[in-house]
């Protein structure tokens, strides 16, 4: 469906029933209908659906409404198997069949490629999206906000589009162990009688607990992320979760005093243990810092990377970009296959584990450097440097106009984009659409259950 031309002014009222019959998923999981030619979002419909809704949000250009009644059912609809799922905003398409969320989220990339390109979709390469065999327990990575309620901690997430914490003792899309030590560290919070963070009042001290796993290591890092520096017996708390926990490798403090949506403040400290906890991916292992990114999927990471080698078609003589590189990881998974890596990243702590990582490797073929990718890639083109292949896996943003200039002026033969974000994706590759061809995109599921979808994108310069 050609969804350009939307609708603009919308008369439907806040409270008003009327039935709506589903034609696909929105960009965030919710269900899409049309009422007199105005657009309706509808979260927990599904495509094919006939139900009664209620608006609830009215806005210019489009309504919400919940569910009241479903006339006729999907049969793609499936219980949802998380108890905390109609409370928590983690997961979007539990109710829906795995098989058939693969399929929505191609159709989401579409949906993105059409409202913000001048392609013709329907002749584009748009690959099926590469599930998981089994789709549940994959995070290896939990940032649990803490509440108090009737005198005790709480350790969950947000509800969707609300500030409602939902207690959780067990979310299904975690990794066991991220579970089982959120809780262990709640508990000696608790035990410890530390004072939780009221986010109104702005008081007490510890605002969240970040568990990472490494989950083919069994080293965990866990992160307090408090207010002020201040955490009475701090020294004590982290050997007691190291006690309790001996997969604890490492206890970390992050101080946020911001009010913003941030999870972690510019400072870290160590509290016990080392300051990075080891993983592999494939036959390479890596440091990772508390503040550096490493995708959440382990299992879909390697698939994710093995796409992005595919795209990237090494014969050993390239120069390749590995911009927003993190801890190096896409660099390094390539750099056999090629002459030179540079890879860039604003995280010092990032660039700090990079470089470890290729180190310890024994990868001599590529260099890091800190800072933004719109600043080092025209430094790079100013000095006469120039890539063959650029890899980029930017954030839900997408790459700056300026480093995207700079690329127009460079004019790498191929340009590998690898985007958790279609929205930007696509606005990014009309940007370069006028040099460059879109070969194909290839959807990856990283987070199953979630609306989330990524993608590797092959892009080659046209007329070369
Ligand atoms: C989606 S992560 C990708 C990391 C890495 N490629 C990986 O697969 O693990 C995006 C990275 O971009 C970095 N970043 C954000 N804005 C940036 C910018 N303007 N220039 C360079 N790096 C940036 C973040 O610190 C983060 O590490």
């Amino acid at each position: 469906m050609k969804i350009k031309n939307r609708p603009t002014s919308v008369t439907i009222q806040k409270g008003q029933q009327f039935p709506l019959t589903i034609k696909r998923l929105g960009i965030n999981g919710e269900g899409v209908g049309y009422f007199k030619k105005q657009v309706v979002f509808v979260p927990g419909a599904l495509p094919g659906e006939e139900v009664v809704v209620q608006a609830e949000n009215i806005q210019p250009n489009y309504a919400e409404a919940v569910i009241k009644k479903i006339r006729k059912k999907s049969p793609h609809r499936v219980k949802p198997p998380c108890i905390y799922y109609d409370r928590c905003g983690g997961c979007q398409l539990q109710h829906l069949q795995y098989e058939q969320q693969l399929a929505a989220k191609r159709d989401i990339v579409i949906q993105a490629l059409e409202r913000h390109t001048n392609l013709e979709v329907d002749t584009l390469d748009i690959r099926p999206t590469i599930g998981m065999d089994d789709p549940w327990h994959y995070r290896n990575k939990s940032q649990f906000q803490l509440g108090n309620e009737k005198q005790q901690v709480i350790a969950g997430l947000y509800g969707a589009n609300s500030h409602k914490l939902v207690p959780i003792h067990s979310c299904m899309v975690q990794h066991p162990l991220t579970d089982k030590i959120t809780q262990t560290v709640k508990q000696v919070l608790e035990d410890f009688h530390i004072p939780i963070y009221h986010e109104r009042k702005r008081t007490g001290i510890v605002r969240t607990i970040v568990v990472r796993a490494g989950v083919q290591t069994n080293h965990v890092q866990v992160v307090l992320i408090t207010k002020a520096e201040e955490l009475p017996r701090k020294e004590l708390i982290a050997a007691e979760i190291m006690k309790r926990a001996p997969e604890v490798k490492s206890v970390m403090q992050n101080i946020n005093g911001s009010k913003t949506s941030l999870i972690f403040g510019d400072k870290t400290v160590l509290l016990k243990g080392e300051e990075v906890i080891q993983e592999t991916l494939g036959d390479l292992s890596f440091e990772l810092s508390a503040r550096a990114f490493f995708q959440l999927n382990p299992v879909q990471t390697v698939k994710l990377y093995d796409e992005v080698k595919k795209a990237a078609g090494l014969t050993g003589s390239e120069k390749i970009v590995d911009a927003y590189c993190g801890v190096g990881t896409i660099g390094l998974w390539l750099a056999k296959d090629a002459a030179e890596i540079r890879g860039m990243d604003v995280i010092e702590e990032s660039i700090r584990d990079a470089k470890k990582n290729a180190e310890k490797h024994g990868i001599k073929n590529a260099t890091y450097v800190t800072g933004k990718a719109e600043t080092w890639m025209p430094k790079w083109a100013k000095e006469g440097w120039r890539p063959d292949v650029v890899v980029v896996d930017p954030p839900r943003t997408g790459c700056d106009r300026a480093f995207l200039k700079t690329i127009k002026k460079v004019k790498p033969k191929r340009f590998v984009y690898v985007s958790c974000n279609p929205s930007t994706l696509a606005k990014d590759i009309q940007f370069l659409s006028s040099l460059y061809k879109v070969e194909y995109i290839q959807p990856v599921d990283m987070f199953p259950h979630t609306a989330h979808v990524e993608c590797v994108s092959r892009l080659v310069l046209k007329n070369d």
